[in-house]
């Protein structure tokens, strides 16, 4: 999962600069941030929609969408993914010691 969505990522850096009569990165990033940011909340509206009528299949579909919008968005920001997978980590790491703390002493 983690190299596919790096592979995308690396596909979008590239694709932002391209022609945008060929390519929707660059047609989307030219339409600028603010457009980005509303198709992110539409994908995920739309997750949220298909998920709510249990269409397994269009969950699928429209988590792909919002991965590939929300992608789209942090290359606008020049946020890497390596950026959120280590404040993901991190969480799991403060999480794995909490819970260690919680429980009782052998
Ligand atoms: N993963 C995707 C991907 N997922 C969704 N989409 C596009 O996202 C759009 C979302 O559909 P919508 O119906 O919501 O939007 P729309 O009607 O096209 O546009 P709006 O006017 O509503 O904004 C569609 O045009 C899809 O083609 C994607 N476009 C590109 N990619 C990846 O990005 C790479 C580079 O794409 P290009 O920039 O087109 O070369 C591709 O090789 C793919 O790997």
């Amino acid at each position: 999962m983690r190299e596919t969505l790096h592979q995308l990522e690396q596909t979008i850096r590239q694709r932002r600069s391209a022609d945008p009569s060929t390519s929707y990165v660059a047609k989307l990033t030219a339409r600028g941030r603010g457009k980005i940011a509303q198709k992110v909340g539409e994908e995920a509206v739309e997750t949220v929609i298909a998920a709510m009528a249990d269409d397994r299949a269009g969950v699928v579909g429209e988590s792909a969408d919002l991965l590939f919008h929300l992608l789209l968005l942090l290359a606008d920001l020049d946020i890497s993914l390596d950026d959120v997978c280590d404040e993901l980590e991190r969480r799991e790491g403060v999480s794995g010691i909490a819970e260690k703390a919680s429980r009782p002493a052998d």
